[in-house]
Protein backbone atom coordinates (compact mmCIF):
# COMPACT_ATOMS: atom_id res chain seq x y z
CA UNK A 1 0.00 0.00 0.00
CA UNK A 2 1.32 2.94 -0.92
CA UNK A 3 1.40 5.71 2.21
CA UNK A 4 -0.65 8.71 0.42
CA UNK A 5 2.01 11.18 2.61
CA UNK A 6 4.96 10.11 1.70
CA UNK A 7 5.50 12.49 -1.05
CA UNK A 8 7.04 15.26 -1.95
CA UNK A 9 10.06 17.45 -0.61
CA UNK A 10 11.82 15.60 2.13
CA UNK A 11 14.31 17.78 4.25
CA UNK A 12 16.82 16.07 6.31
CA UNK A 13 18.48 18.18 8.76
CA UNK A 14 22.74 18.20 8.88
CA UNK A 15 24.34 19.70 12.13
CA UNK A 16 27.55 20.50 9.93
CA UNK A 17 25.43 23.17 7.95
CA UNK A 18 23.21 23.89 10.75
CA UNK A 19 24.29 25.47 14.24
CA UNK A 20 22.68 24.72 17.40
CA UNK A 21 20.41 27.23 17.78
CA UNK A 22 19.20 27.72 13.84
CA UNK A 23 17.87 24.30 13.77
CA UNK A 24 14.41 25.22 14.76
CA UNK A 25 14.26 28.45 12.56
CA UNK A 26 16.29 26.46 9.46
CA UNK A 27 13.82 23.59 9.93
CA UNK A 28 10.40 25.93 10.08
CA UNK A 29 11.69 27.64 6.81
CA UNK A 30 12.26 24.62 4.93
CA UNK A 31 8.61 23.78 6.22
CA UNK A 32 7.16 27.05 4.96
CA UNK A 33 9.11 26.34 1.91
CA UNK A 34 6.81 23.35 1.09
CA UNK A 35 8.74 20.32 2.80
CA UNK A 36 6.05 17.43 3.67
CA UNK A 37 8.49 15.11 5.19
CA UNK A 38 11.37 16.27 7.61
CA UNK A 39 14.39 13.85 8.92
CA UNK A 40 16.31 14.92 11.95
CA UNK A 41 19.70 13.39 10.86
CA UNK A 42 22.48 13.91 13.61
CA UNK A 43 25.46 11.94 14.23
CA UNK A 44 27.25 13.94 16.61
CA UNK A 45 25.14 15.11 19.65
CA UNK A 46 24.46 13.88 22.69
CA UNK A 47 21.46 11.64 23.85
CA UNK A 48 19.78 14.00 25.45
CA UNK A 49 20.41 17.24 23.21
CA UNK A 50 19.21 14.34 20.52
CA UNK A 51 15.88 13.54 22.25
CA UNK A 52 15.46 17.15 23.44
CA UNK A 53 16.07 18.48 19.67
CA UNK A 54 13.98 15.40 18.04
CA UNK A 55 10.91 16.84 20.29
CA UNK A 56 10.73 19.85 19.19
CA UNK A 57 11.09 19.37 15.61
CA UNK A 58 8.14 16.88 16.05
CA UNK A 59 5.89 19.20 17.30
CA UNK A 60 7.19 21.85 15.10
CA UNK A 61 6.35 19.17 11.99
CA UNK A 62 2.60 18.87 13.64
CA UNK A 63 2.40 22.70 13.83
CA UNK A 64 3.02 22.41 9.61
CA UNK A 65 1.29 18.90 9.12
CA UNK A 66 4.26 17.26 7.98
CA UNK A 67 5.52 14.33 8.91
CA UNK A 68 9.11 13.93 10.88
CA UNK A 69 11.34 10.87 10.77
CA UNK A 70 14.57 10.23 12.92
CA UNK A 71 17.54 8.81 11.15
CA UNK A 72 19.26 5.74 12.94
CA UNK A 73 17.66 5.41 16.01
CA UNK A 74 13.85 4.07 16.30
CA UNK A 75 14.01 3.49 20.15
CA UNK A 76 14.35 7.84 20.41
CA UNK A 77 11.43 7.98 17.45
CA UNK A 78 9.61 5.64 19.91
CA UNK A 79 10.39 7.56 22.72
CA UNK A 80 9.41 10.91 21.39
CA UNK A 81 6.61 10.17 19.34
CA UNK A 82 7.55 10.81 16.18
CA UNK A 83 6.05 9.97 12.81
CA UNK A 84 8.71 6.87 12.02
CA UNK A 85 12.09 6.26 11.35
CA UNK A 86 14.69 6.16 8.44
CA UNK A 87 17.10 3.08 9.05
CA UNK A 88 20.26 1.65 6.54
CA UNK A 89 21.61 -1.31 5.97
CA UNK A 90 23.17 -1.46 9.24
CA UNK A 91 20.80 0.04 11.46
CA UNK A 92 19.51 -2.65 13.48
CA UNK A 93 16.84 -3.84 10.38
CA UNK A 94 13.11 -3.42 9.86
CA UNK A 95 11.84 -5.91 12.26
CA UNK A 96 13.97 -4.28 15.42
CA UNK A 97 12.15 -0.88 14.12
CA UNK A 98 8.81 -2.13 13.63
CA UNK A 99 9.11 -3.47 17.40
CA UNK A 100 10.12 -0.39 19.03
CA UNK A 101 8.11 1.64 16.87
CA UNK A 102 4.32 -0.29 16.98
CA UNK A 103 2.29 -0.82 13.58
CA UNK A 104 1.38 2.60 12.36
CA UNK A 105 4.69 4.32 12.29
CA UNK A 106 6.56 4.67 9.05
CA UNK A 107 9.73 2.72 8.87
CA UNK A 108 12.13 3.95 5.81
CA UNK A 109 14.79 2.26 4.29
CA UNK A 110 18.00 2.60 2.64
CA UNK A 111 18.53 0.86 -0.69
CA UNK A 112 21.13 2.14 -2.42
CA UNK A 113 21.06 0.99 -6.24
CA UNK A 114 19.56 -2.34 -5.29
CA UNK A 115 16.36 -3.81 -6.51
CA UNK A 116 16.31 -7.26 -4.14
CA UNK A 117 17.07 -5.00 -1.20
CA UNK A 118 14.12 -3.17 -2.49
CA UNK A 119 11.89 -5.93 -2.39
CA UNK A 120 13.39 -7.48 0.55
CA UNK A 121 12.36 -4.09 2.90
CA UNK A 122 8.85 -3.80 1.02
CA UNK A 123 8.56 -7.44 2.01
CA UNK A 124 9.34 -7.20 5.46
CA UNK A 125 7.13 -4.43 6.05
CA UNK A 126 9.38 -1.40 4.47
CA UNK A 127 6.94 1.84 4.26
CA UNK A 128 8.98 3.63 1.88
CA UNK A 129 12.81 2.54 0.49
CA UNK A 130 14.89 4.93 -0.46
CA UNK A 131 17.53 5.27 -3.47
CA UNK A 132 20.33 6.71 -4.30
CA UNK A 133 22.68 8.45 -4.34
CA UNK A 134 21.60 10.00 -7.57
CA UNK A 135 24.35 12.49 -8.03
CA UNK A 136 27.41 13.65 -6.32
CA UNK A 137 26.79 14.45 -2.93
CA UNK A 138 28.86 17.28 -0.20
CA UNK A 139 27.12 15.67 2.21
CA UNK A 140 28.36 11.91 1.80
CA UNK A 141 30.67 12.08 -1.16
CA UNK A 142 31.63 8.43 -0.37
CA UNK A 143 27.17 7.07 -0.74
CA UNK A 144 27.15 4.45 -3.00
CA UNK A 145 26.21 6.17 -7.01
CA UNK A 146 22.66 5.15 -8.25
CA UNK A 147 21.66 5.16 -11.91
CA UNK A 148 17.98 6.83 -12.36
CA UNK A 149 17.02 3.56 -14.27
CA UNK A 150 16.76 2.11 -10.88
CA UNK A 151 13.42 4.28 -10.31
CA UNK A 152 12.12 3.15 -13.89
CA UNK A 153 12.83 -0.38 -12.20
CA UNK A 154 11.61 -0.05 -8.84
CA UNK A 155 8.05 1.76 -10.15
CA UNK A 156 7.36 -1.75 -11.59
CA UNK A 157 8.07 -4.00 -9.02
CA UNK A 158 6.75 -2.09 -6.01
CA UNK A 159 3.83 0.02 -4.24
CA UNK A 160 5.66 1.37 -1.99
CA UNK A 161 6.62 5.04 -2.04
CA UNK A 162 10.23 5.46 -3.47
CA UNK A 163 12.52 8.17 -2.16
CA UNK A 164 15.29 9.88 -3.57
CA UNK A 165 18.37 11.06 -2.43
CA UNK A 166 21.75 12.13 -2.99
CA UNK A 167 23.20 15.78 -4.66
CA UNK A 168 19.36 16.18 -5.63
CA UNK A 169 18.90 19.89 -6.66
CA UNK A 170 16.26 22.43 -8.15
CA UNK A 171 18.12 21.82 -11.36
CA UNK A 172 18.37 18.32 -11.38
CA UNK A 173 15.28 16.56 -9.25
CA UNK A 174 12.68 17.12 -11.55
CA UNK A 175 14.37 14.38 -13.72
CA UNK A 176 13.88 11.71 -10.57
CA UNK A 177 10.29 12.72 -9.70
CA UNK A 178 9.96 11.96 -13.81
CA UNK A 179 11.21 8.64 -13.27
CA UNK A 180 9.02 7.54 -10.46
CA UNK A 181 10.10 9.21 -7.41
CA UNK A 182 7.46 10.34 -5.09
CA UNK A 183 9.78 12.23 -2.74
CA UNK A 184 12.70 13.95 -3.06
CA UNK A 185 15.35 13.96 -0.10
CA UNK A 186 17.82 17.05 0.31
CA UNK A 187 20.48 18.29 2.75
CA UNK A 188 22.91 20.40 1.38
CA UNK A 189 20.46 22.44 -1.67
CA UNK A 190 18.62 22.99 1.51
CA UNK A 191 20.50 23.73 4.32
CA UNK A 192 23.80 25.19 2.82
CA UNK A 193 21.86 28.31 2.53
CA UNK A 194 23.33 31.09 5.02
CA UNK A 195 19.77 32.32 6.18
CA UNK A 196 16.00 31.23 6.80
CA UNK A 197 14.89 33.39 4.12
CA UNK A 198 17.01 31.29 1.45
CA UNK A 199 15.85 28.12 2.66
CA UNK A 200 12.36 28.68 2.44
CA UNK A 201 13.31 29.92 -1.22
CA UNK A 202 15.36 26.54 -1.62
CA UNK A 203 12.57 25.26 0.11
CA UNK A 204 9.96 26.70 -2.67
CA UNK A 205 12.29 25.90 -5.77
CA UNK A 206 12.26 22.08 -4.53
CA UNK A 207 8.85 21.80 -3.63
CA UNK A 208 7.87 23.37 -7.07
CA UNK A 209 8.86 20.29 -9.07
CA UNK A 210 6.29 18.45 -7.71
CA UNK A 211 3.61 20.78 -9.59
CA UNK A 212 5.40 20.14 -12.48
CA UNK A 213 4.97 16.30 -13.04
C1 LIG B 1 15.63 9.45 3.00
C2 LIG B 1 16.97 8.90 3.34
N1 LIG B 1 17.57 8.07 2.46
C3 LIG B 1 18.78 7.54 2.74
C4 LIG B 1 19.41 7.86 3.92
C5 LIG B 1 20.73 7.26 4.27
O1 LIG B 1 20.60 6.37 5.40
P1 LIG B 1 21.87 5.48 5.83
O2 LIG B 1 22.26 4.63 4.69
O3 LIG B 1 21.54 4.81 7.09
O4 LIG B 1 23.00 6.55 6.05
P2 LIG B 1 23.03 7.70 7.18
O5 LIG B 1 22.01 8.73 6.84
O6 LIG B 1 22.72 7.07 8.51
O7 LIG B 1 24.41 8.24 7.10
C6 LIG B 1 18.75 8.73 4.81
N2 LIG B 1 19.30 9.09 5.97
N3 LIG B 1 17.54 9.23 4.50
C1 LIG C 1 22.49 10.86 3.90
C2 LIG C 1 22.68 10.42 2.51
N1 LIG C 1 22.44 9.12 2.12
C3 LIG C 1 22.70 8.93 0.83
C4 LIG C 1 22.54 7.63 0.15
O1 LIG C 1 22.85 7.53 -1.04
O2 LIG C 1 22.07 6.71 0.81
S1 LIG C 1 23.24 10.34 0.03
C5 LIG C 1 23.11 11.21 1.47
C6 LIG C 1 23.44 12.68 1.56
C7 LIG C 1 22.32 13.53 0.99
O3 LIG C 1 22.69 14.87 1.16
P1 LIG C 1 22.82 15.88 -0.05
O4 LIG C 1 21.44 16.27 -0.44
O5 LIG C 1 23.55 17.04 0.58
O6 LIG C 1 23.62 15.22 -1.12
MG1 LIG D 1 21.76 5.29 9.01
Amino acid sequence: MKHPAIHGLYAITDPALIRDRQLLPAAEAALRGGARLLQYRDKTATPAQRRHRAAQLQALCRQHDALFLVNDDPALAADIDADGVHIGQSDGGIARARRLLGPGKIIGVTCHSDLALAEQAAAAGADYVAFGRFFPSRTKPLAPPADPVILDQARQQLTIPLVAIGGINSDNGGQLLERGADALAVIHALFSAPAPDQVERAAQQLSALFNAV
